[in-house]
């Protein structure tokens, strides 16, 4: 399966309604490819705090508008990215929508670890609890392929992740919204979860500098033995990489680390 990922630069001169209608010639541009994925936050900006409150848009609102209707265009499945969701009950979430290619939400993920220590998203968020996965069906000579879902931050938390392989996941999908300042952090961790994990990890970023905070860039596709497959530069780029899902389950079969996990060990004797 071929995938794109669309390292969306969010910078303070465009507006968000301006983002969404370039995203989505975006994502248009990418007819023939099986799978697009776009960053955290990308028509607000993930540390644009101030802006959470106005940009908040119901799941199905000006973002999901814009993007589905190009994923129908493209006949593409578009993992969109993250939008500031306003739920029913008012709270804010940093909520992922997968669209199909007939431009139907089919999956939500609302981020479950929030940034900021006692600021920013962690206070101004309500954190997600469940797991998410989504299973892509087979398609062409394709098989099919079961997505799983994280959300920047997320990728500190090793846990999340081993859930998800045990949930099925052979592709371990992870919008950001990531600081250049630990970029550093950002590569190592989305390697370390492929080969933990032995899956792909599709880890798509944003560029430019938003809120005073300068983007990582660098997006980055790793195989389920740890090797990057492709990686962006420091600014707005598309990555497109071929991708074999059976290495999953070869990598599995040839080298099964998994099976050696050794689960409800005992713990520590007190004193
Ligand atoms: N948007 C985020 O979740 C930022 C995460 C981050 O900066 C870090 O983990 O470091």
């Amino acid at each position: 399966m071929r995938a794109s990922l669309l390292q969306i630069a969010v910078d303070p001169d465009e507006s968000a309604d301006s983002r969404r209608r370039r995203v989505a010639a975006l994502v248009r541009e990418r007819r023939g490819v099986d799978l697009v994925v776009l960053p955290e936050l990308w028509p607000v900006g993930a540390f644009a705090y101030e802006s959470f409150a106005a940009e908040a848009e119901p799941v199905q609102g000006p973002t999901f508008a814009a993007v589905s209707a190009a994923a129908r265009d493209a006949a593409v499945w578009l993992h969109a990215g993250s939008v500031v969701e306003r739920a029913a009950d008012g709270r804010l979430y940093n909520t992922s929508l997968v669209i199909s290619p007939a431009g139907e939400l089919v999956r939500t993920y609302r981020k479950i670890h929030r940034f900021g220590f006692d600021k920013g998203e962690a206070t101004l968020m309500a954190a997600g609890d469940a797991l998410v996965t989504v299973e892509l069906p087979a398609s062409g000579a394709g098989p099919s392929v079961t997505l799983g879902l994280a959300t920047c931050y997320d990728l500190r938390f090793p846990e999340l992740f081993r859930g998800l392989t045990d949930a099925g996941a052979e592709l371990l999908v992870v919008p950001a919204g990531w600081p250049e300042r630990r970029r550093a952090h950002w590569t190592l961790l989305a390697r370390a979860r492929a080969v933990e994990n032995q899956a792909y990890v599709l880890a798509c970023a944003t560029a430019g500098t938003h809120a005073g905070v300068e983007q990582s860039g660098h997006s980055l596709v790793v195989d389920p033995w740890g090797e990057v497959l492709a990686e962006a530069g420091p600014g707005e780029e598309v990555l497109t990489v071929e991708l074999d899902p059976a290495t999953v389950a070869t990598t599995r079969e040839r080298f099964p680390v998994l099976r050696d996990r050794r689960l409800g060990l005992a713990p520590p004797a007190g004193l």
